[in-house]
């Protein structure tokens, strides 16, 4: 337990990705009780200003939100803008299911029916991916799908520093139909949408418009639906997140580390505003004027 304290401790200061991952691993069967929370410490979290030690190192951020609601683009474009790895366990596991491994045939059941995997699973494939990362030197992070459940905020708490973790919300017909629109292009692997949403505003609610995010003629012919992206399977995954993502929510509320971001529409009107909640607009004019 010592040994483990001081790489607690350790796993804190900026240059840590290599015991963060030692750590996590060895955190899933050491640290799941409520004594080993760290109490909650920061105000809540409204427009950002970068905390100082965020100055001195890359950024430790997680995206929170339900299937369909754009994590992977916002959090895409926020890595490529800070120069830090996306690490999207939902990829890791799409990784694995299209290997010959012997994990792929117990993933496929589990992701197929909208479960969730095991926290041993995705905290072994998650440590697997910041060790490769650690050998190219790659430092800091922006999590898209991790933490999932308490017990994993709970390891990810206890062996490193978030920064911050950004709640993106989109009401839950709109979620279904971005789902069941979702494609990706099996050559290229890029992700587009072929639905059109248009919910009309209602009771001083504001209307929201999400024009489809068509692909180029190139990949028309080869575009894939996932298989887990079926009308009752959504439904499914959208039920275990209220059941066991939504407590995850109010654990970095507690902390005072959670940015609720209602999207207002598509990526052109959503991605301005985003980037003003998060301090970061200067930031993205200059790397434009350098481009
Ligand atoms: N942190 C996690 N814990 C458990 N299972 C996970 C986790 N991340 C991904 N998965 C598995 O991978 C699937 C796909 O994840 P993801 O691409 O993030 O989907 P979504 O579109 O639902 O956000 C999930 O439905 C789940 O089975």
């Amino acid at each position: 337990m010592a040994a483990l304290t001081r790489l607690l401790r350790a796993s804190a200061t900026p240059s840590s990705n290599c015991l963060f991952s030692t750590v996590v691993r060895r955190g899933i069967s050491s640290l799941s009780s409520e004594a080993d929370r760290k109490p909650p410490s920061s105000p809540p979290v409204g427009p950002l200003p970068l905390r100082k030690d965020q100055k001195e190192r890359n950024v430790q951020w997680v995206f929170l939100g339900c299937p369909g609601v754009g994590k992977g683009t916002y959090a895409g474009r926020l890595s490529r803008l800070l120069g830090v790895p996306h690490i999207a366990t939902g990829d890791l596991v799409r990784e694995e299911l299209s290997s010959s491994g012997s994990l792929a045939d117990e993933l496929s059941g589990i992701v197929n029916q909208g479960k969730l995997v095991s926290d041993e699973i995705i905290i072994s494939l998650l440590s697997k991916r910041l060790e490769e990362g650690e050998t190219k030197g790659e430092s800091g992070f922006i999590l898209d799908g991790f933490p999932r459940t308490l017990r994993q905020a709970e390891i990810l708490e206890g062996v490193t520093d978030i920064d911050l973790v950004i709640n993106l919300n989109l009401p839950e017909d709109v979620l279904l139909k971005k789902c069941l629109g979702r494609r990706i292009c099996g050559h290229c692997g890029g992700n587009f949408n072929v639905a059109c949403i248009d919910i009309k505003g209602e009771n001083g609610k504001p209307g929201i418009y999400m024009a489809p995010l068509l692909p180029p003629p190139e990949c028309a012919s080869k575009l894939i639906t996932r298989a887990d992206d079926t009308e009752e399977v959504v439904k499914e995954r959208l039920r275990i997140y209220n059941e066991m993502t939504r407590p995850v929510e109010e654990f970095y509320r507690r902390r005072g580390k959670l940015l609720e971001f209602d999207l207002p529409g598509g990526i052109t009107e959503s991605w301005p505003k985003l980037l003003r909640a998060l301090n970061l607009v200067d930031h993205d004019s200059k790397q434009s004027a350098a481009a």
